[in-house]
């Protein structure tokens, strides 16, 4: 569905996106992962058409994306960070307008309003919405034509729990679909759960790329913690593959005196740390 070769490109006269190679396949649920300024957005940008003065190849549904011509648009569904909506619209004249700009039959819009929970609030006019109510009109305005691909960034962010749950329910109902997505996001739960693949992105290059589970798998050792008592709790850890080489560990266990024990996994923000060299924020 995509397909980016050596694609390089720049604001200013220094190099920023550089060497970006990828693929994505249909039915896919691709990452983009890294922190602000990263150049996540940008890279969204060039696939979508908004950013063409860049060198290489971004192949989208069949499309050089700097070629693009307007039919490039009825089978890509946007959802950017800042809704872009008609506050003194209601929220279904939004859609209608919206919708009034593709050629192809569109979803049924009342179905969307209630999918997101704003099935009571479709007549109210956009500047009455709240910034979560907004969100989710945004995202409901990217699936109204049905689109093959969605690129989606930052769905959830500023979304209660229960919003936010309902929101990934339906990112995971699309790719169902056969959908292909492109997520942008700074939440390593999110990228965890939904995505197929991830890329984590750094100063305009990706510094890895494959699943959340190979990732964690390949780079971050499970560690066992452990706990017991000598005038205070003490709190210690061990790779879990190592642990006949830890004297203490196995006197604990000999002389029955551990307080407590159990292992833990490296989390997919862990393995961004180490292969990234810093957070996430
Ligand atoms: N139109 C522009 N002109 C010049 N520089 C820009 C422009 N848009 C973005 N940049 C710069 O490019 C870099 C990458 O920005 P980008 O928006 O792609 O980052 P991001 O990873 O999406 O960040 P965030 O997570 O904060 O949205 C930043 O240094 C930003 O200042």
């Amino acid at each position: 569905m995509i397909k980016v070769e050596n694609l390089e490109f720049s604001y200013t006269k220094k190099p920023f996106i550089k060497d970006i190679n990828f693929e994505v396949k249909k039915g896919e649920i691709f990452g983009f992962l890294g922190p602000s300024g990263a150049g996540k957005s940008t890279l969204q940008k060039i696939l979508t058409g908004l950013i063409t003065n860049y060198s290489g190849s971004a192949i989208v549904n069949h499309t050089e994306s700097k070629n693009h011509d307007d039919r490039f648009y009825e089978n890509i569904g946007l959802d950017f960070e800042f809704p872009s909506l008609y506050e003194k619209l209601t929220a279904r004249q939004n859609l209608k307008f919206f919708g009034s700009l593709y050629n192809k039959k569109l979803r049924d819009t009342e179905e969307l309003f209630h999918k997101v929970g704003l099935g009571y609030d479709m007549d109210k006019k956009v500047f009455e919405y709240s910034k979560g109510m907004k969100s989710r009109l945004n995202f409901i305005k990217a699936l109204l034509h049905d689109p093959d691909i969605l690129f989606l960034d930052e769905p959830t962010s500023g979304l209660d729990p229960s919003n936010s749950r309902d929101m990934k329910n339906i990112i995971l109902e699309e790719k169902h679909k056969g959908k292909t997505i492109i997520l942008t996001t700074h939440n390593m739960n999110d990228a965890a759960e939904l995505c197929d693949r991830v890329a984590f992105i750094v100063d305009g290059r990706v510094k890895a790329l494959d699943t959340p589970h190979n990732l964690i798998m390949s780079k971050g050792a499970t560690k066992l913690k452990y706990s017991y008592y000598d005038k205070k709790e003490i709190i210690r850890q061990c790779p879990l593959n190592k642990t006949v080489e830890d004297s203490k560990l196995l006197d604990l266990i000999q002389q029955n005196k551990l307080l407590s024990i159990h292992s833990s996994e490296p989390t997919l923000n862990d393995i961004f740390i180490e292969v990234t060299g810093r957070g996430l924020q």
